[in-house]
């Protein structure tokens, strides 16, 4: 198999890494032991091996580590970790004077993104994981996995990482144990998720914790017994990314990229919990959450569904360019969401860091990042500038006359004219969520917050209005079952391509998606009717005639937040004013109600963010019919309802 190396060219002097504090001993109970050789992890005082310990030490036979660790998240595991990858070339140290504390990763070329071909779900039965996803039978992938990481870990290091989702212990938390051989990962996994002692001991007590396997599937022992040299970004180009969502496991092979190997994020967070989620009644969401304070000093709670790279992050950390308000970061990629005692949805964020998109953060678009930036960053696949620092597309108005670029290579802004980006447009950044300006005091409180409105969008150059309001709890699942969205750099695949993503999860549904519709039904049955959230769908990528977008985006978005914060308002009498009226696809801003008081708005935008194309939307229905098709009788009857509803709205014609 042809790899490429990967090596970090060293093209100016940087400072040595501080020597390693880590030399202290790491705590007893994190004390590694030898995969093959029958010890077991044990704590003092006790005899009786764990759970995870046997699994691990079954995984470990499986894989043949040369050593496994067990990670407990302290510094100095992450001194380690940093100096292990620093000493492999996989982390280049950025100038400590431009940013603190940062690496630059450079993965290989073909690592770059989640690869949806080769995600599988491996339910029991074919249609529990239903025509959106790819199916294999259990046993079959069982013994095909068992063939690619026999020996996988050969002349490796197998970190063991027990990770909590959500805050250690809360009551809609989750343990998850990573074992990977990828230092990467390991590290990645320290900022993204909640690593401890604390974790440690709960999973050394026996309590219950979801499975996961991460090899990069390049072992350093070939078949002879002959070692092999290691590559800065060591992958395999076979790659496997596997769930069994009735047995709640993940098994993840050959690559070491994002959602791919930081297994507790899509893999466990949305894959895996959504398969419990619907099994508990609750749900696990490829959404941000903010809370939202009027000028009033009102709060209200705003969870919304984007597919990726479509705007997640930057509404996370919305800087308001309306006066008075104020918007504060709880979570930008996943939210887990339960129905409270008294009715109410309550939603936690269970990562602990953000892994986002690089191009196209910037001070003007998105501040509140580039503030979370400043320090203790993990960056991988941006440019590298000539004095240490970090530069991506959109990152400042001017490009550098020279960097380095994602690849390792000179760049000029010329190559930049010839459609060779100095970043990959997928490239990320990883840190830690407590350094975000914007982040609520209370972000990582263990019963969450109560949700007031529910967002869907995605990202749309035609029909789709900027916003609307759904007219029910029925009408709003509809909307999230029907998002559609040009393809991003984000996983493999033509970007621009329209698809559908219902609910933004049409990667992540562990199970049938028409099942996860039927689901959301219920749980909204569930909820208090007079304080369930109102649904809404927005589109910031509407385009004019000229290919431009129509809506300057980003801070101004606030505006569009606003209205529906108002909305919810309305909806508990807290206003008492009109501020909608009903079009074919859902309630709309009357004349007024949608400040755009001081915006820059092109003549007509406004009508054009707004129109609705009787005949593109009937084509729209017609494509969504053959759509729910696909998933023959399991979509809800209330769905279908909804399409014929729309349908005879919009041959209604117009009104008034
Ligand atoms: N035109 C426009 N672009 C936006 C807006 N918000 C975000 N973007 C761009 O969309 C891209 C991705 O945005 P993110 O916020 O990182 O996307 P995300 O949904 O968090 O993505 P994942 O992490 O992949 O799940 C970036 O290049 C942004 O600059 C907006 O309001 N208008
Ligand atoms: O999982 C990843 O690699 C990054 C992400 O948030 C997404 O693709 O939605
Ligand atoms: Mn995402």
């Amino acid at each position: 198999m042809a790899m490429t190396a990967n090596p970090l060219r060293t093209r100016l002097p940087h400072p040595e890494v501080p020597s390693a504090p880590y030399l202290q001993p790491v705590p007893e109970a994190a004390q590694g032991t030898r995969g093959s050789d029958g010890t077991a992890f044990a704590r003092p005082g006790r005899t009786a091996t764990t759970a995870a310990a046997t699994w691990v030490e079954r995984i470990a036979d499986l894989t043949r580590p040369d050593d496994v660790v067990w990670v407990d998240g302290t510094d100095a595991w992450r001194r380690r970790l940093v100096d292990t990858l620093v000493e492999a070339g996989t982390l280049f140290p950025l100038n400590p004077e431009l940013r603190p504390g940062s690496y630059l990763a450079r993965s290989h070329p073909d690592d770059v993104a989640r690869i949806e071909s080769r995600t599988f779900i491996c339910s029991e039965r074919e249609q529990d994981a239903g025509p959106t996803n790819n199916w294999r039978e259990p046993a079959t992938m069982r013994a095909v996995l068992r063939g690619a990481f026999a020996g996988s870990m050969h002349g490796r290091t197998m970190y063991v990482v027990p990770f909590s989702m959500g805050p250690v212990g809360g009551p809609l938390s989750r343990l998850g144990i990573q074992v990977t051989d990828s230092a990467y990962a390991a590290l990645s996994m320290l900022t993204m998720t909640r690593v401890g002692p604390d974790v440690l001991r709960r999973v050394a007590d026996g309590e219950e914790f979801v499975p996961a396997v991460h090899s990069v599937g390049m072992p350093l022992v070939d078949d002879a017994g002959e070692a092999l040299d290691d590559v800065a970004w060591p992958c395999s180009e076979t790659k496997y990314v596997v769930h069994f969502p009735e047995s709640r496991e993940i098994w993840s092979y050959g690559s070491g990229y994002g959602g791919n190997a930081l297994l507790g994020k899509k893999c466990f967070a949305l894959r895996i919990a959504s398969a419990m989620a619907r099994d508990e009644g609750w749900l696990a969401e490829h959404m941000l959450l903010v809370r939202v304070t009027t000028p009033e000093g009102r709060r209200y709670h705003v969870a919304a569904a984007f597919p990726s790279a479509c705007g997640k992050t930057n509404l996370a950390m919305l800087r308001p360019t309306l006066p008075g308000w104020q918007v504060e970061t709880l979570g930008d990629d996943i939210v887990w969401m339960r129905p409270d005692a008294d009715g109410r949805l309550r939603a936690i964020n269970p990562e602990a860091g953000f892994f986002g998109v690089a191009p196209g953060t910037g001070e003007s678009t998105n501040p509140a990042a580039i503030a979370t930036l400043r320090r203790d960053v993990i960056f991988t696949n941006v440019a590298l500038t000539d004095d240490g620092d970090v530069w991506w597309e959109g990152l400042t108005d001017e490009t550098p006359e020279h960097l380095v670029d994602w690849r390792g290579e000179d760049w000029t802004p010329a190559d930049g004219a010839a459609g060779r980006p100095a970043a990959h447009p997928n490239s990320r950044f990883t840190v830690a969520a407590d350094q975000c300006p914007t982040i609520a005091d209370d972000w990582d409180s263990p019963e969450g917050v109560p949700v007031d409105a529910i967002v869907f969008g995605g990202r749309r150059a035609t029909n789709v209005p900027l916003v609307a309001q759904a007219f029910s709890w029925e009408h709003g699942v509809f909307l999230g079952a029907t998002i559609s969205s040009e393809r991003t750099a984000a996983a493999e695949g033509t970007v621009g391509e329209l698809r559908r993503d219902p609910f933004a999860m049409l990667p992540f549904a562990g199970y049938n998606m028409a099942d996860h519709w039927a689901h959301w039904l219920e749980v909204g049955q569930a909820l208090d009717p007079q304080t369930r959230p109102k649904v809404f769908q927005v589109n910031w990528f509407r385009k004019g005639d000229d290919g431009s977008f129509l809506w300057p985006g980003f801070g101004e978005n606030s505006r569009v937040v606003a209205w529906l914060v108002r909305q919810v308002e309305r909806s508990r009498a807290v206003r008492l004013d009109r501020g909608a009226e009903p079009s074919a696809v859902g309630l709309v801003p009357l004349d007024g109600a949608l400040d755009v008081d001081g915006l820059d708005l092109a003549d007509g935008a406004l009508d054009d963010l707004f129109a609705v194309d009787v005949e593109r939307w009937l084509t729209e229905c017609d494509l969504t019919e053959q759509f729910f098709d696909t998933f023959g009788d399991r979509v809800p009857a209330a769905l279908r309802e909804q399409l014929a509803s729309l349908r005879a709205r919009l041959t209604a014609g117009p009104r008034d």
